[in-house]
């Protein structure tokens, strides 16, 4: 019997759709197999009363399906489904992390990357990597279809959850087809302005780099509640916020110590629109392990 406990994440931080996405340590699914003859799941926690027990339909199902692991699966859930903080994600990372030790599969982290996103392509309709690279690897990721780039970095995050459910199949169908030549440009350069932040622990040009014109603005009118919280985040000290995956969740960045005040303002911004929230205060965390 093994268990991994895998974190939730937050992908794109605006200007990386479907690129971008780093681990958070906390909250965290927990997943538990035992070999058998056929996959079985089992689901406790939050959000378990809507998850599919069927494994063709469940994102650690598919996972034992795409490695030939077949085994009773145990799901206890931490990350809220349809919370734009990689739910299903987590379980399919955690799965992946598992089932390869407990059946020797030998494959790679990077390989498991690979294998995970297939769970995701599950749920979501289309295979992105963004959530489940960094609940295996941790750090900052980057995923591109020529492999996928971890940078550990130490920067103060702040993940606001209202209660909203938004199904990133729902959201993907909100995001444009095409950009103008000046959103590609600016897109590009808050990309790198956040890469470079990661890189340099620097919660400013993380936050700067957070900045998109794109597919946030589609996704906000989804997510109520969203500018109002965005707002008091910033006049609390958070150096940039946007929407975290896919929404609802908002994730904010900020100096070291401000995250009690940057945590309160992002719900009572939610609250003051009629909708309850609870926010997590994290740090970038390392990714899956085994317990
Ligand atoms: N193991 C799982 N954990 C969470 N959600 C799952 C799982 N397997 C399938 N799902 C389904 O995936 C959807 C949630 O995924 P998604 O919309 O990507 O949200 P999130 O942003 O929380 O990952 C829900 O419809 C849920 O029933
Ligand atoms: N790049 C994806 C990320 C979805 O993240 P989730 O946490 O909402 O599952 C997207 O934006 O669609």
């Amino acid at each position: 019997m093994i268990t991994v406990r895998a974190p939730a994440t937050s992908a794109n931080l605006g200007s990386g759709f479907d690129v971008f996405g780093v681990a958070l340590d906390r909250p965290a699914d927990y997943v538990t197999v035992e070999r058998a003859e056929t996959t079985t799941l089992e689901i406790e926690g939050y959000g378990s009363e809507y998850i599919p027990t069927d494994p063709a339909k469940n994102t650690a199902g598919v996972v034992a399906r795409e490695l030939d692991a077949p085994a009773h699966i145990t799901i206890e859930k931490g990350v809220r489904p349809s919370s734009g903080l990689g739910s299903s994600a987590a379980s399919a990372a955690a799965a992946a992390v598992a089932l390869n030790e407990l059946h020797d599969c030998g494959l790679t982290k990077e390989e498991l990357v690979r294998v995970a996103a297939k769970g995701e392509a599950a749920v979501s309709g289309e295979a992105h990597a963004d959530n489940v690279a960094p609940a295996i690897l941790g750090g900052f990721t980057i995923v591109r279809d020529d492999g996928v780039t971890s940078i550990p970095t130490d920067v103060s995050l702040v993940a606001c959850l209202p209660e909203i459910v938004v199904s990133t199949r729902d959201a993907r169908r909100v995001v444009p087809d095409s950009v103008a030549i000046e959103d590609l440009v600016d897109t590009v350069g808050s990309a790198a302005t956040l890469t470079a932040g990661f890189q340099q622990d620097d919660p400013v040009l993380v936050g700067r780099g957070m900045r998109e014109h794109v597919v946030t603005p589609a996704r906000a009118a989804l997510i109520d509640g969203y500018a109002r919280a965005v707002d008091y985040a910033k006049k609390a000290g958070a150096t940039g916020a946007t929407i975290s995956g896919s929404g609802p969740s908002v994730l904010a960045v900020c100096y070291p110590g401000r995250q009690r005040e940057v945590a309160s303002a992002l719900i009572d911004g939610f609250n003051e629109e009629g909708v309850d929230a609870r926010a997590y205060q994290s740090g970038v965390g390392t990714g899956a392990e085994i317990l």
